[in-house]
């Protein structure tokens, strides 16, 4: 068994290189296979989600190389079939742009229900809903579903709800569907917006990513280009916390700031210091953490994926902070493992009720999920003695060398597993 250890660890200072996004790579790696041509894709991230799609790529006849560290070279040219195997694809949660990706080439793709986090409830009604009115046709199996169809279809879609997720799943079937297909109440998260920008660079036609309106012009061809995926805003983000909670000062390299604005603001609001420059953001501790309200919603709002951390940040608030998430109502996994911290915390009608200004102390917890794992991570940065943290796993889909990048702000942070002397990782 493998956790990860962190001893309290005040004033954490230095820089950190932000590596490519993972909700973004694993939405262009899908796209790649539209292309006639082999594609070159950058930043793409060391972490265990790429790794399973990679698989589930050259299972089906994808040919992936990378010859340098985030450089992955995808050759489309010679992929025979279109059965994502089912086991995989309930490892992670998009195995389904294969169907986007896949379907007007293959005319039927069979693949697993998704996995990904869990919280409780993630349903895929808008993927089905704007796929079958491009003209698919599903059919649901124990393990597995198969989807069909012979032409897809321009229309009209207008999403019951804003989703990223079938945003850009529409967009790939799209790209190469008979006519015209317009996108309404469509996401505008940058992941959106960097799907579209790598399938345009291939020779797709796409206008209006990034407002709620989307056309995707179908076309025949796609045709090779080289490409760098956006860089991840949601570890940026948790890295900008870690120098709330632990009194220091941090900046996160090779950003897009503007990707960030809702978590400045609320930081700032929080009462740090934060400088945004052309690809840099620093926050400051100003020692000053005041409670406040968050409502998580989708992009431009503040992001579900950072409710967890901020959460870890405002236990140490000088009153009472309220979280909501509207995007995944139930997602307060991580606030029972911070009262085992010693957190006061209360979950009433999928709303946390956070008293600060508790002294937190180090226990065994659990990471149920990403972003739930970072937030351990910073609260034991900031809670005496040693936190135990299970469920590496989880954490590990979503962070490339997430010890090693504490470890070089000054954390006390290190891996273990059952072979390990179990001597407590030292305190700051
Ligand atoms: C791999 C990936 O990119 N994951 C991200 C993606 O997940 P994912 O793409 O699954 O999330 P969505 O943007 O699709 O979900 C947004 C909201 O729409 C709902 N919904 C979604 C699809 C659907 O068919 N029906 C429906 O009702 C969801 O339950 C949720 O309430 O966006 C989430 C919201 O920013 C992030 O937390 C995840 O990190
Ligand atoms: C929810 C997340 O990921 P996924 O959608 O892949 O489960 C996340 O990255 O926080």
């Amino acid at each position: 068994m493998r956790w990860i250890e962190v001893g309290r660890s005040l004033e954490l200072k230095g820089s950190i290189k932000i590596p490519g996004s993972k909700n973004s790579a694993l939405a262009l790696l899908a796209a790649a296979c539209l292309a006639d041509e082999p594609v070159t894709l950058l930043g793409i991230p060391s972490i265990a989600d790429i790794k399973v799609i990679s698989q589930i790529g050259r299972e089906i006849g994808l040919i992936i190389s990378s010859d340098r560290p985030g450089e992955v070279r995808v050759d489309p040219r010679y992929i025979e079939h279109a059965c994502i195997d089912p086991h995989k694809s309930s490892t992670f949660r998009t195995a389904y742009y294969f169907i986007g990706a896949l379907l007007a080439k293959f005319g039927k793709v069979s693949v697993g229900y998704p996995g990904g986090d869990d919280f409780v409830h993630r349903p895929i009604d808008q993927h089905i809903k704007a796929l079958t009115m491009m003209g698919a046709r599903f059919t649901f199996h124990n393990d597995y579903y198969e989807v069909e169809a012979a032409q897809l279809k321009g229309t009209t879609i207008y999403f019951d709800t804003i989703t990223s997720g079938a945003t850009i799943n529409s967009m790939l079937a799209a790209v190469r569907a008979q006519g015209c297909t317009v996108l309404q109440n469509a996401a505008r998260d940058p992941e959106v917006t960097d799907t579209a920008n790598f399938l345009n660079q291939m020779g797709a036609k796409i206008t209006g990513a990034g407002t709620d309106t989307i056309r995707i012009e179908g076309v025949s061809h796609l045709t090779s280009c080289t490409y760098t995926v956006i860089p991840d805003r949601l570890i940026a983000g948790a890295f900008l916390i870690s120098a709330g909670i632990t009194n220091g000062t941090v900046t996160v390299q090779d950003v897009i700031p503007e990707h960030l604005t809702s978590c400045i603001h609320k930081l700032q609001e929080i009462g740090l210091h934060v400088e945004a420059g052309d690809n840099f953001v620093t926050a400051h501790s100003t020692g000053i953490v005041r409670a406040t309200r968050v409502r998580a919603a989708m992009y431009p709002g503040f992001p579900t994926d950072l409710q967890q951390p901020l959460t870890a940040l405002l236990t140490q608030a000088s009153g009472k902070s309220i979280v909501a998430d509207t995007v995944f109502q139930n997602r307060f996994n991580h606030a029972y493992q911070l009262k085992r911290m010693g957190a006061d915390i209360k979950i009433r009608s999928g709303v946390a009720f956070i008293k600060g200004g508790t002294r937190l102390k180090g226990a065994y917890v659990h990471a149920s999920d990403i972003r739930a794992g970072i937030c351990l991570i910073l609260a034991g940065l900031a809670a005496d003695g040693t936190t135990s943290i299970a469920g590496v796993h989880h954490i590990e889909r979503g962070y490339e060398n997430v010890v090693e990048a504490f470890s070089s702000l000054g954390a006390n942070i290190a891996f273990r597993d059952s072979d390990d002397a179990l001597e407590p990782v030292a305190e700051g």
